[in-house]
């Protein structure tokens, strides 16, 4: 393919990256038992570098959602220590390098996709030519450029995710957490985003995606590391690698190492 491999961290999990300091998102013997006594996380160990696109991928009920909630900041966690750029999770949240995509596209349905996307700048106080340009800026990264004006009713289901997604990319966020993002999507739209989300991120070479999935075709796809996880107590239990340069188009899809480790990721799980 001839293409020179992203500059990330290259070894896998947490032991082999004794610069924690330098990681984006650390988690060190992370823990979570709800206040019902649910123990939802035990001993998570992960460090994710800048720039990184790293897939969650585990059953249902495993602690992937909680993990995402500890490091947004939503949740607490109950043992060992956590931080993200630096900090605790809600110092990040309050700083807005942090931004959010789930499978419900929770778009505003009486505003349009223009005052939709510019949301997070409206409750920021930030000006409203500002906010123009930059709703545009990122309508048209997602490919919605003609579409400002529109009513989110007016969309299909692959389309209020671009909107999700222009909105979550409005605040140029360091980190961006997408929970399930296109599980609701048909197969075509779906690998369409993908590669649209590939795009994205590989113009914006700093940003960190971390992104839940229950499908190992768009984790080998999306990601420069897999995170396996398994249940009950929820566990991080294998880092696998997908060492592949970027951009990743269509034909990757179809090569014999793309199938090589959408198999050992499933192996993985199984174990
Ligand atoms: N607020 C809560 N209080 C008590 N238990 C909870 C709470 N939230 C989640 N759980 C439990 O914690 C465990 C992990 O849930 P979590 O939602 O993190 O898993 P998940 O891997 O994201 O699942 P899914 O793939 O179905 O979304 C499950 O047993 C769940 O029932």
């Amino acid at each position: 393919m001839g293409i020179p491999l992203r500059n990330v961290y290259e070894q896998s999990p947490a032991q082999a990256r004794p610069e924690a300091a330098e990681a984006l998102v650390c988690l060190q013997d992370v823990g979570k038992i709800y206040p019902n006594g649910t123990v939802a996380v035990q001993n998570a160990n992960l460090l994710a570098g800048e720039g990184e696109f790293l897939c969650f991928v585990g059953p249902s009920g495993c602690g992937k959602s909680t993990i995402f909630n500890m490091i947004a900041g939503l949740t607490g966690h109950t043992s060992g220590s956590l931080s993200v750029m630096g900090t605790t999770p809600k110092e990040a949240r309050k700083r807005s390098e942090m931004a959010f995509v789930f499978q419900e596209h929770t778009l505003l349905p009486w505003a349009s996709l223009i005052d939709n996307v510019t949301m997070p700048l409206t409750l920021a106080g930030v000006p409203k030519k500002e906010r123009k340009a930059e709703g545009e800026r990122v309508l048209e990264l997602v490919g919605l450029k003609d579409y400002a004006k529109v009513l989110p009713r007016q969309l299909s289901g692959g389309m209020k995710m671009r909107v999700s997604i222009a909105r979550a990319l409005i605040s140029n966020p360091k980190l961006l957490l997408m929970d399930e993002p296109f599980g609701a999507l048909d197969e075509i739209t779906r690998q369409t985003l993908q590669d649209e989300l590939l795009n994205i991120w590989h113009q914006n070479k700093k940003m960190t995606v971390l992104f839940i999935t229950h499908n190992v075709f768009e984790a080998a796809f999306l990601s420069t590391r897999v995170v396996v996880m398994t249940p009950r107590p929820g566990k991080i239990s294998d880092i696998v690698d997908v060492p592949f340069p970027f951009p990743r188009n269509e034909d990757f899809r179809t090569l014999p190492e793309f199938g090589e480790y959408v198999r050992q990721i499933s192996s993985s799980l199984k174990h």
